[in-house]
């Protein structure tokens, strides 16, 4: 049935002609330029696409009949931020690994969960191993300034080779489980176009800066197709009323946001040099909760 005032009704084609756009944007312009409008779109879309989380689990909590107070609910959100942050200053090669291995699986989440007709505990490991093919993909296409980042985080460096067999490991443990949900009809896709997507993201991240190249990967095939699920969740399908309403409840956690990161770049984060590992920690602390919720609400 055709609903009134659907939009986006093509996400994939969408979002494969304005990655080539944006492989156009990183040949024709410089590093520096890259990298202005990667910040913006991390900040306005990525941000964005985690700012209804407190929506979202009341939403399910109620679809669950669950009672739960608006303020219990975001002061443990809050408190579990503060822990998250407090950990990548305590222990940040922990925090670290643990934020590359959540981000792995919480990518993987987003791509395959809709292909699945039935869920096991080999799900856990094919998310995961999807997501972390593509952050590999990244880490071993800019492997300096990866490592640039991962020593001013936790003050380790890591060997250039370590990133090809994250990469191929995960290629083989990836491959097999995707033999297997096939072979016993738990997943439904069409395996030359999933290769065919790893094969753009290869080109665009050997092409675009570190930042771009995130960006590209973190905003067209992570965060869109998320507010797109994110709101066919809260308003039941993608209208041009539902993306205000949805607009007008998050506006409020992406403005906290947003100047929260401000006002601590202010006072901790002014070095230009260390400034893109002060803004992944951030966004890192951000991140924890909502892989969380975006879990529960894909069980
Ligand atoms: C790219 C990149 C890194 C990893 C970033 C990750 C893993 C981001 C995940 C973001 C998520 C999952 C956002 C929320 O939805 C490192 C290791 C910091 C090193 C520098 C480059």
């Amino acid at each position: 049935m055709k609903k009134e005032g659907t939009i986006f009704k093509n996400l994939d084609g969408f979002v494969l002609v304005t990655t080539f756009f944006f492989l156009w944007f990183a040949i024709s312009f410089g590093d520096s330029v890259e990298d202005i409008v990667a910040y913006f779109l991390i900040l306005t879309f990525g941000i964005l696409h985690g700012a209804n989380d407190l929506k979202l689990i009341q939403t399910s909590n109620s679809n669950a009949k669950k009672k739960s107070s608006f303020l219990k609910v975001s002061s443990y959100y809050v408190f579990f931020i503060l822990i998250c942050a407090s950990l990548f200053y305590f222990l940040p090669s922990l925090a670290l690994l643990t934020f590359v291995l959540f981000s792995g699986y919480h990518f993987g989440e987003q791509h395959w969960s809709s292909k699945f007709k039935r869920r096991s505990k080999a799900t856990l490991w094919f998310y995961s191993s999807y997501g972390l093919i593509v952050l590999s993909l990244l880490f071993v296409s800019h492997t300096i300034e990866v490592n640039t980042v991962i020593e001013n985080i936790t003050g380790h460096y890591i060997e250039p080779n370590f990133f090809s067999y994250l990469l191929f490991f995960n290629i083989g443990l990836f491959a097999i489980l995707y033999l297997l949900l096939k072979k016993n009809r738990s997943l439904e896709s069409n395996w030359i176009r999933e290769i065919f997507y790893l094969v753009v993201f290869l080109v665009v991240f050997k092409t675009a800066s570190l930042l771009w190249s995130f960006a590209i990967y973190f905003i067209l095939w992570h965060s869109l197709p998320s507010l797109v699920d994110q709101i066919k969740f809260l308003y039941g399908g993608i209208t041009r009323k539902n993306i205000i309403l949805y607009l007008k409840t998050s506006l409020i956690y992406w403005a906290i946001s947003v100047i929260g990161l401000l006002v601590l770049f202010l006072f901790f984060g002014r070095d230009s040099n260390t400034f893109i590992a002060f803004f992944f920690s951030f966004l890192a602390a951000i991140t924890f909760p909502h892989v969380l919720v975006m879990t529960r609400l894909n069980k």
